[in-house]
């Protein structure tokens, strides 16, 4: 084995003040939440926001997965319709219906979404969008675990079709399930933020603690517009309550008692269309209130109420993570919270003082 200090001249030795690199402090940040919540997406916006967007190249490999998010939802809505026997307006509907259902069929598996989605696939399900039963079914596409972002696809179909480059906006609002890590971040005044995206289904939650050590705060995402939904994983757990008893388990468990806690409270844009026609009390027996302000605020108590520690350490954050004007601000205002609360002696720093409960200005219900 060398020894290279040996090797090195008298003149090559640097003044150790010279050498020494201005220090980095290093902020890690575990995302997490339940399944769906919106991690990824928001993590995605980590490259927008701070890093170089992305590539030409990039948005190309998000291609096959905006596909097989269409083959999928179309599939199981499609089934849906011919298992009930409704009735399309014309035959030829019913055709198309029967040749999507058959085409996203699981033993379809083995074949690329390029191939399943071609163009005969592209005209049947343009021309189904135009169908009565279809449209019914669509307005109930969230029985159905079908994914959040088919609803900003569904109604641009015809730009999906070959030749199709996917914008940014399509990389946020596609749906690729996490059963890995991801780790990203950014350098920003001597702190390098280091933030983790971990899977948030059941099977993924048992990884999590392996990745705890060294974390100095915790983003916790919550869905808003889980309020009405039943799990994924069981169908009939409430999405909500599950995300409630997780965010028990996690802020009170021994590794996040004494650390930074963000609460991102995520699809703002969803839960205000929601809420207009379906209550929370048909999930809360105990709320009474009507107005989405009232509604917010109630959700955030049930979050807040379950921590067993020091009430102050929790930050309130409001978002719908595929706008990124919006997700800017949270992430500007928690790399503030970040930054005094891991490096307390910094230029600027000051105890924590805001208060809980606050949403941040910008965004409303
Ligand atoms: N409209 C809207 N859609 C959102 C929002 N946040 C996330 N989505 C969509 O919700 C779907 C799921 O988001 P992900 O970011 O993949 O969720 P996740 O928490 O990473 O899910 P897992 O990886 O399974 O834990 C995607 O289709 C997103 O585009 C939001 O605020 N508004
Ligand atoms: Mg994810």
């Amino acid at each position: 084995m060398g020894n290279f200090s040996s090797r090195r001249s008298k003149n090559e030795i640097i003044h150790p003040q010279k050498r020494r690199k201005p220090d980095i402090v290093d902020v890690k940040v575990m995302l997490m939440g339940t399944g769906d919540s919106g991690k990824s997406t928001l993590f995605k916006q980590l490259k927008v926001i701070y890093e170089q967007g992305y590539s030409e190249d990039d948005l190309g490999k998000y291609k096959s997965v905006i596909y097989y998010n269409i083959i999928e939802s179309s599939g199981i809505l499609c089934r849906e319709l011919l298992k009930n026997k409704v009735k399309f307006e014309s035959e030829q509907n019913e055709e198309a219906a029967k040749r999507i259902a058959e085409r996203t069929q699981l033993s379809s598996g083995r074949l690329s979404a390029h191939h399943i989605y071609d163009n005969q696939f592209a005209t049947d399900l343009e021309g189904l969008m135009e169908e009565s039963v279809m449209k019914e079914i669509f307005e109930r596409r969230r029985e159905f675990h079908i994914f959040d972002g088919a609803d900003y696809f569904f109604k641009d179909l015809q730009r999906i079709r070959e030749p199709y480059e996917p914008s940014v906006a399509d990389i946020l609002h596609c749906r690729r399930k996490s059963t890995g890590v991801n780790e990203g971040g950014f350098l920003r005044d001597g702190v390098r933020f280091r933030f983790i995206d971990v899977g948030g289904q059941r099977p993924e939650r048992k990884k999590w603690i392996n990745l705890f050590d060294g974390t100095n705060a915790l983003v916790y995402v919550v869905s808003l517009s889980d309020y009405d939904q039943k799990c994924y994983e069981d169908d009939t757990t409430n999405r909500m309550e599950e995300a409630i008893d997780l965010f028990d388990e996690v802020c009170n468990g021994r590794w996040f008692q004494d650390k930074l806690i963000i609460l991102v409270f995520n699809k703002v844009d969803i839960f205000a269309e929601k809420i207009k026609n379906s209550s929370l009390n048909k999930t809360f027996s105990d709320y009474y209130g009507d107005s989405p302000e009232e509604a917010l605020a109630f959700i955030t108590e049930k979050f807040l109420e379950v921590n067993k520690y020091d009430p102050r350490r929790i930050f309130c954050r409001y978002t719908d993570a595929t706008d990124t004007e919006q997700v800017t601000e949270v992430f500007e205002s928690s790399r503030k919270i970040l930054i005094r609360s891991v490096l307390p002696n910094s230029p600027g720093s000051k105890p924590y003082t805001i208060p809980l409960n606050q949403p941040n200005k910008k965004t409303t219900v």
